[in-house]
């Protein structure tokens, strides 16, 4: 790549950019293990990572090779070649391409007027395409190109062209770089990392990380040697048919487990844990006031909600971390040594699994930590046939 190719240009708010910034003639993408990512930002976003602390550092890679990517029973997709765990770390990857989700023409929008919905819905795409796209694509090294357009695309007869199709079919939301206005997500393309699938029962998530601008993914629970590691693309506790409409911008028919006919049950039990959350601060609340409660009130409440979770395969979604929690605190709260520290190392493996920083999970798996809070062995405990 040349510094012609490398150095920003603006449109409106919008800037072309490489990241991380690197200026050294006659580098190729390809010399860099790590690559670049080409990117359409919108200049406070780009201002953000520029100033986030730690920009740009060094992705941090797993230790070994733990995953194919082969046919599946969708395309491509991506497959374990050995047991894995939750937190287990199985790649990092910096993104091809990262550009927002929508962008507003308010100019172009002019030229649409008399049109009909089918003529204007094809010049918007064409526009979005040539006019935005496009350039962020002829920045990129030709093997960054290739591995780009080599993708799967699920958009090739809506009138998208074959970048935005690309986009559409594998773009995933970088969650934690976003415009403060409305519409402000962006997406990103990778090379191996968007060659996974779709689950509503996921056994890995994907986290950014933007001092390294790389994704990181790990297993979010066990993972057998040569099954398919699945993430999920839409909110996982929504009911199918919601799930189903979101997953119809990927051009998903999905036809996991929890997707099949009947849902009602699936549906109802995702509801449920979902309202299951809301109702942890109060029940743990009376369980500390009232000495008439059983000790494990409120650990045997979460303990239930986490048989639903792993019935449906949930481990990924922020209800287990809720209901581990609940438990850690309880156990904190008896001052039970033995099971806030087993508690306390799922939950911090779950926090790993979705930071991918060690931190958490050295901190809640340490009894000294533990029993250096506040709440430790706050709860009394009573002889419920005296009291
Ligand atoms: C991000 S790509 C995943 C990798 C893709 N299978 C490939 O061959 O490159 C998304 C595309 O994979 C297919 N796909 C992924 N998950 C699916 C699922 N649960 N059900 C049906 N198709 C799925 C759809 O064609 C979707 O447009």
């Amino acid at each position: 790549m040349n510094e012609d190719t490398q150095a920003d240009f603006t449109f409106n708010d919008l800037v072309y950019t490489t990241l991380p910034p690197d200026f050294t003639p006659d580098v190729k993408l390809s010399d860099d293990p790590n690559g670049w990512t080409q990117c359409l930002l919108r200049r406070p976003v780009l201002n953000d990572i520029l100033s986030t602390p730690g920009f740009p550092s060094a992705p941090q890679f797993p230790i070994e090779l733990c995953f194919r990517i082969g046919p599946s029973k969708n395309g491509l997709g991506m497959f374990a070649t050995r047991d894995l765990s939750m937190g287990d770390h199985i790649l990092t990857e910096r993104p091809l391409m990262v550009t927002p989700t929508c962008i507003s023409m308010p100019n172009f929008a002019r030229r649409l007027a008399g049109k009909t919905d089918s003529q204007r819905s094809a010049e918007i795409l064409n526009e979005w395409e040539k006019r935005f796209l496009r350039p962020c694509f002829m920045r990129m090294d030709p093997e960054a190109q290739a591995a780009f357009l080599d993708l799967a695309n699920s958009h090739t007869q809506d009138g998208s062209g074959p970048i935005l199709g690309i986009i559409r079919t594998n773009g995933f939301e970088v969650a934690n770089v976003v415009d403060p206005e409305p519409n402000g997500e962006y997406a990103a393309v990778c090379k191996i990392m968007c060659r996974i699938n779709h689950s509503c029962s996921p056994s890995a998530d994907r986290l950014f990380d933007i001092p390294s601008f790389s994704f990181q993914l790990r297993a979010t629970r066990s993972i057998k040697e040569g099954e398919e590691i699945f993430v999920s693309y839409c909110d996982v506790l929504e009911p199918a048919a919601d799930r189903q409409e979101y997953l119809e911008s990927y051009g998903i028919v999905c036809i996991c487990n929890p997707c099949l006919p009947d849902t009602t049950a699936s549906d109802q039990r995702r509801l449920a844990l979902r309202e299951s959350i809301n109702a942890i601060d109060d029940d743990f609340e009376e369980w500390l006031s009232d000495p008439l409660l059983a000790d494990d009130y409120t650990i045997k409440i979460s303990q239930r909600w986490i048989a639903v979770i792993k019935q449906e395969a949930l481990e990924a979604s922020d209800a287990y971390r809720h209901h581990l929690h609940a438990i850690v605190r309880a156990y904190v709260a008896l001052g039970d040594a033995e099971n806030a520290v087993r508690y306390g190392r799922l939950l911090g493996l779950w926090a790993l699994g979705q930071s991918g920083k060690e931190d958490m999970l050295r901190k809640m798996q340490s009894l000294e930590y533990l029993q250096g809070r506040e709440d430790w062995g706050m709860r009394v405990c009573v002889d419920h046939m005296d009291a």
